[in-house]
C-alpha cells in the first residue's frame, strides 16, 4: 500500500476549568475544546517490522524532535503492540498547528498517526478502541480524534460532543517562544497557594451559548483558569489580549497552557481586519485566522 495521508486540526479550549491536583500528578478537568482549522498533515508508508521512523517539514519543523519522544512515533509503536502486529511504518509530518503552542499539535500528530496507522496496516480498530489508546498518549489525544465541539472530563481525556450550533471565525496570535504545559500547571499550583480547590464545572452560560450558537455570547463567556498563571510566566500577553479587545475582539482568552492568545470575531470581515491590525502591533510572531469547529483527525488519501 502507498502512502496514508491524515489532516488533523489544532485546538482551543472555549473553556478550561482547572480543580485540584490529583496524586497521580493531573488536575482534574472541566474543559470544552473546540477543533480548529489548522491542521498538520501526517503520512505513513510502510517499513520494515520493527523500523519506525518520523521526519518532520513545515512551520516550526526544527523544535518537534525526531525520536521517540515524538508523540506520532509513540502513537504508531503503541497500535502496533497492542494489535500485536508486527510493523514498520515511516510517517512524515508537515507542521502547520503552533509547536508548543497551547494548540495540541504535539497530540493531534498522535491521534494522526494512530488512525493513519491503523489504516495502514489494516488493524481495524474501532472507535473506542482508539479513543482508549489516546487517552494514554496525553489528556488532549482524544478529543483531536474526535474534533467538532466537546466537553472535556477526568484529566481531560474522556470526551463527549457537546451541543454546538453555528460556527465561529478565530484569530490566533501566535508568539515565537513556545511554553511548557507542566510548567504552566505548576505555576498555577503556586498561585492557588495550598487554598482550597473546588470540583471544577463548566459554567452554564457557555453551554447556552453554544446551543445558540451566538458569537458574541460565547465570546463573553470564554474562560481559562491557566490563564493568569500563563501570564505570569510570559507578561507580555497581557498587552496581546488587550489589544485585541481593543480591535474589536468579541472573545479573548489565552489557549490552553498558552502561549497562543485566541480572539473571537464577529464575522469573517472582522477577523480579517482584527488579524491586519494585530500583525501591525508587533507584539506577535505571526497571526493566523481560522474557523471552527472542524472535525478531528481524518484519512484523506490513501
Ligand atoms: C492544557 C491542555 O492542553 C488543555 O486542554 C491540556 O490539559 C494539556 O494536555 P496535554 O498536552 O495532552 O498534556 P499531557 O501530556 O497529558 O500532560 C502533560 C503534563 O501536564 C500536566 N497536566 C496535564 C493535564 C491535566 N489535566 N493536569 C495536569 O496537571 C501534568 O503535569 C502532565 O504531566
Ligand atoms: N509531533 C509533535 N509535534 C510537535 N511537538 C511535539 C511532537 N511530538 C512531541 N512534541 C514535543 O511536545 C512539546 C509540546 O508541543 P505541542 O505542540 O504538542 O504543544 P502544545 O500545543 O502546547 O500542547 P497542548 O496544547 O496539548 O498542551 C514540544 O515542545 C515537543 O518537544
Amino acid at each position: 500500500m502507498s502512502a496514508v495521508v491524515v489532516r488533523t486540526p489544532a485546538k482551543v479550549n472555549l473553556a478550561l476549568m482547572v480543580g485540584p491536583l490529583r496524586t497521580d500528578g493531573f488536575h482534574e478537568l472541566a474543559s470544552v475544546y473546540q477543533a480548529v482549522g489548522l491542521y498538520d498533515e501526517v503520512a505513513a508508508t510502510p517499513a520494515p517490522p520493527g523500523e519506525f521512523s518520523v521526519r518532520v517539514s513545515g512551520r516550526e519543523a526544527g523544535k518537534v524532535p525526531l525520536d521517540n519522544g515524538n508523540l506520532a512515533i509513540r502513537a504508531a509503536r503503541l497500535l502496533a503492540d497492542h494489535a500485536g502486529v508486527d510493523a514498520g511504518v515511516s510517517i512524515d509530518i508537515t507542521k502547520g498547528i503552533p509547536v508548543a503552542g497551547g494548540m495540541a499539535g504535539g497530540s493531534s500528530d498522535a491521534a494522526a498517526a494512530l488512525v493513519a496507522c491503523d489504516t495502514l496496516w489494516g488493524t481495524n480498530a474501532d472507535r473506542s478502541t482508539l479513543l482508549a489508546l489516546a487517552a494514554r498518549l496525553g489528556s488532549d489525544v482524544p478529543f483531536c480524534l474526535l474534533g467538532g465541539t466537546a466537553i472535556g472530563a477526568g484529566h481531560g481525556e474522556i470526551v463527549t460532543p457537546a451541543l454546538a450550533r453555528g460556527s465561529y471565525e478565530w484569530v490566533f496570535a501566535l508568539d515565537g517562544e513556545g511554553m511548557s504545559t507542566p510548567a504552566v500547571y505548576a505555576r498555577l499550583d503556586r498561585i492557588r497557594d495550598n487554598l482550597a480547590v473546588l470540583p471544577p464545572r463548566i459554567p452554564e452560560p457557555m453551554m447556552s451559548a453554544l446551543a445558540s450558537g451566538s458569537a458574541a455570547e460565547l465570546g463573553a463567556t470564554l474562560v481559562n483558569d491557566l490563564q493568569p498563571a500563563a501570564l505570569r510566566i510570559r507578561p507580555r500577553l497581557a498587552q496581546v489580549l488587550e489589544a485585541g479587545r481593543d480591535y474589536g475582539a468579541i472573545g479573548s482568552v489565552v489557549s490552553g497552557s498558552g502561549p497562543t492568545c485566541a480572539f473571537l470575531a464577529r464575522d469573517h470581515a472582522h477577523a480579517v481586519d482584527l488579524s491586519a491590525r494585530l500583525a501591525g502591533t508587533g507584539l506577535c510572531a505571526s497571526v493566523r485566522r481560522a474557523t471552527g469547529p472542524v472535525p478531528g483527525a481524518r484519512v484523506v488519501e490513501s
